[in-house]
């Protein structure tokens, strides 16, 4: 899952957003208007319950193109409302919105009609398939409607049916199908319209888990591969977690919260966002940076074998990460292999360094670094698109994450590598014997730790100063 930036960033291109909504209301009731105007007033959604029901009070966002914009709220809090009101199917008590620049509140039905064909298209949680019509006709309805020809649309029709996976379908009736296949019939009519925007309406909850877990995920790849503006509809946390770049939360009409899925874990704006995030599956939404902790255990290449043996022994660890330039993760060495070359006098470290150990990009869901962690003893190494080191996860954080309790034990960090099962005076006896003037030749001083935090170029100097400090 790719997040766009924090949810209040500036949107980095000069065309409007797809959608804008400003100030939108919807009153079902008497007195609208009076009612609204109370709303703006600070009346709540009880107060005015006798002339009626406030479905949506004073929703105000955009949704950036691209993205996957959710409306996630408990049954009654006005998300059907919302999404009716825009595509058009409900105007507005008050307020505007604007699809890629059009406004489309307050303007004629054929207008509407013309912008709604061009603009936007839906896809609804009963699928709302012709019964009597074949799959690959169903697939065409949109661009029957708008008069497309027979061959082209069949042709669009056959192409998007094959992109959600239902290629050899296509002559079948709906009554064959499974219902997650349905669901695809019903999204393959949405892309056929070839619209940039699509409406999905509680699209995935009449699926079984599987199959609905699958449509996720199908529905994310689609996203990525043809970069449809999505706003999706759900009760379910979950599910908006996992699929939204960005989540507004509602509650009784109103949007209590707007943010990525990331944010509205951490930070839940009040006590009711709080409370749903609780049963959050975390591993399906927190990503490998947002649990990185500094790697203690690190050294540039160039300090070579002693200092590497000096850090295990401080730090009693079996392992340390060995960087390169631009903090470059160039693998790991560990305590027998560089006590070895140290013994045999050997100045670099170069055919100690090993890769055996496991590495993500910090955009790594924590459910798939389970595995991984499982699989090795070392902590998962954290690095970015330039392999450059940025921090480690070991596995009791993660574990911790996923248990939403804290790693904090009282300032004490988390012990992140294996203990090394070399005695200390091995270490201590090997440095000394095999000392050539250098440092630790100035026997009984406690060497000063090694543990570098930024840049290699920073590295060199403290292992040069810790040197010098030793001489
Ligand atoms: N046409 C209507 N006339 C009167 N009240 C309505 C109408 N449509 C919705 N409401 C009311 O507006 C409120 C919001 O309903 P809405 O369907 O938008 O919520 P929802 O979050 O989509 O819930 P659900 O998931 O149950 O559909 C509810 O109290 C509902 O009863």
């Amino acid at each position: 899952m790719t997040h766009t930036p924090a949810a209040n960033a500036p949107i980095p291109t000069t065309e409007p957003p797809a959608l804008e909504v400003r100030n939108l209301f919807k009153f079902f009731g008497r007195r609208a208007g009076e009612a609204v105007s109370r709303l703006r007033a600070g009346a709540t959604r009880d107060e005015l319950a006798g002339l009626g029901t406030a479905a949506v009070i004073d929703a105000d966002f955009d949704v950036r193109r691209g993205e996957i914009f959710v409306v996630m709220g408990l049954s009654g809090s006005g998300k059907s409302t919302l999404i009716r009101t825009l595509n058009g199917l409900l105007e507005p008590t008050s307020g505007t919105i604007t699809v890629a620049g059009e406004r489309i509140s307050g303007i004629s039905p054929k207008r509407l009609r013309d912008v709604r064909r061009r603009r936007i298209s839906m896809v609804f949680q009963h699928f709302a398939l012709l019964p009597h019509r074949t799959v690959l006709d169903n697939a065409a309805y949109a661009l029957e409607v708008q008069g497309v020809p027979l061959a082209e649309r069949t042709e669009r029709a056959r192409t998007v049916l094959e992109r959600v996976g239902l290629a050899g379908w296509e002559d079948k009736l709906p009554d064959e199908l499974s219902g997650g296949m349905k669901q695809r019939v019903g999204l393959a009519r949405a892309l056929a319209a070839d619209t940039d925007i699509l409406l999905m309406d509680e699209a995935f909850s009449a699926l079984d888990p599987l199959i609905r877990r699958e449509m996720q995920e199908q529905l994310i790849e689609l996203q990525q591969e043809l970069g449809k503006t999505i706003v999706f509809i759900t009760h379910d946390l979950n599910e908006a977690m996992f699929l939204g770049d960005r989540i507004a939360v509602m509650r009784d009409g109103r949007i209590v919260q707007l943010g990525t899925a990331e944010e509205i874990l951490t930070d839940p704006a009040d006590d009711y966002v709080a409370q749903f995030v609780q049963d959050v599956d975390r591993a399906r939404v927190l990503t490998a940076s947002n649990v990185v902790e500094q790697a203690r255990a690190v050294m540039s290449a160039s300090a070579g074998p002693r200092a590497a043996l000096r850090i295990m022994r401080d730090l009693q660890t079996s392992v340390v990460y060995v960087v390169g330039g631009g903090r470059r993760l160039l693998g790991v060495v560990r305590d027998r292999d560089v006590l070895k070359l140290v013994r045999n006098g050997v100045t670099t470290l170069d055919s100690a360094i090993g890769d055996d150990h496991p590495v993500v990009g910090p955009d790594e869901l924590l459910s798939d670094l389970l595995g991984t962690s499982v699989e090795s003893d070392l902590p998962i190494a954290v690095v970015d698109d330039q392999q450059r080191l940025l921090g480690v996860v070991p596995r009791v954080t993660l574990l911790a994450a996923l248990g939403n309790v804290s790693t904090d034990t009282g300032g004490q960090p988390v012990i992140e590598l294996p203990h090394t099962t070399i005695p200390m005076d091995v270490f201590t006896e090997t440095l000394h014997s095999t000392a050539d003037g250098d440092a630790e030749s100035s026997a009984g001083h406690e060497a000063s730790v090694t543990v570098p935090a930024t840049g290699a170029a920073e590295l060199d100097e403290a292992d040069a100063t810790s040197e010098r400090s030793h001489a």
